[in-house]
């Protein structure tokens, strides 16, 4: 655990962010930038770019192969007040969210405690689509009939970490971002769960080799129907699949229900985003 804790930051490795803030997307591949390279976060045409330590010469480096992108202005902070204002605790059903820094032993009738370290990659549970993923989680690993689940495209590892807390006693996780894989291990070994859930770096396409009673899957459409016709769903009982618009739903519910799949639940949040959990007949 002590390469995860930073002793005085409530837990986070990053103790200081340096911000590079840059007009236009801007592709980074981790090699060319060295370990202290942390994340890129694209927002409004803007790119930011995290280091842990001062990388002022890498950015540019990079951006004399990107052309038209031009470095706007650079920031050091604590990496919880980068965060802090756009990730605080926060409940689902029985989970209750929370990012190492925040103190507070009260858990406000939550019975499951996930403690959350989102570095600077997709699933700080506040989407509407992760949050339908956490109450499908609590509904169907009830009592101890699911006991080996797979998340595809883990993110944070937030869904993964919510089924071993719901009872999963191997959870598999994989994400082919190699960031969100490395935040994702950072998160269990917060969460001392180290001995339940695994992670790894791969793609979407070997879900079809993981036994499991569960898959879990909050991914693009694209991505998802590739999984479908690779066979993913082989082998599962539960499919619980998010991240889906109206159109797209569709056309998953379709190929679902072509592969003997019942439709269990379907929600609609927003009005845009929806999500499946589906029985798997076969
Ligand atoms: C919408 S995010 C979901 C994150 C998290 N599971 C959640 O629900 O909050 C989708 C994740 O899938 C990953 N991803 C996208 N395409 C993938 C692929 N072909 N194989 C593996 N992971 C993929 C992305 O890197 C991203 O972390």
């Amino acid at each position: 655990m002590s390469d995860v804790a930073a002793p005085g930051l409530g837990g986070s490795p990053y103790q200081d962010l340096h911000i590079y803030y840059v007009e236009g997307r801007v592709d980074v591949a981790p090699g060319e930038v060295g370990a202290s390279y942390i994340g890129n976060w694209v927002e409004d045409g803007y790119s930011f770019l995290f280091f842990s330590q001062p990388a002022r010469e890498s950015v540019e480096r990079i951006l004399t192969t990107q052309p038209g992108r031009v470095l706007v202005d650079e920031y050091r902070m604590r990496y919880e007040d980068w965060l802090g204002e756009r990730f605080k605790r926060f409940s689902v059903g029985k989970f209750l969210i929370v990012p190492p820094w925040d103190p507070s032993p009260d858990d406000g009738g939550a019975t499951a405690r996930i403690v959350l370290d989102p570095g600077v990659v997709f699933g700080t549970g506040t989407h509407p689509t992760t949050r339908d993923c956490l109450e499908l989680i609590e509904q169907v690993c009830k009592g101890d009939t699911i006991r080996t689940a797979v998340d595809v495209g883990t993110g944070t590892g937030l869904l993964a970490l919510a089924a071993a807390r719901a009872g999963c006693r191997r959870v598999i996780a994989f994400d082919f971002n190699f960031l969100a894989a490395r935040t994702a291990i950072r998160n269990v070994a917060l969460n001392g769960l180290s001995r339940n859930v695994l992670v790894f770096q791969g793609k979407a396409e070997e879900a079809a080799c993981i036994p499991a009673d569960l898959m879990i899957a909050n991914i693009h459409f694209e991505v998802m129907m590739g999984m479908l016709a690779s066979d993913a769903a082989d082998g599962k009982r539960w499919l619980i699949l998010s991240g889906l618009l109206r159109s797209q739903a569709a056309e998953v519910r379709r190929r679902l229900l072509a592969e003997s799949v019942e439709i269990a639940a379907h929600r609609e949040r927003d009005g845009i985003w929806h999500t499946f959990l589906g029985r798997v007949r076969r």
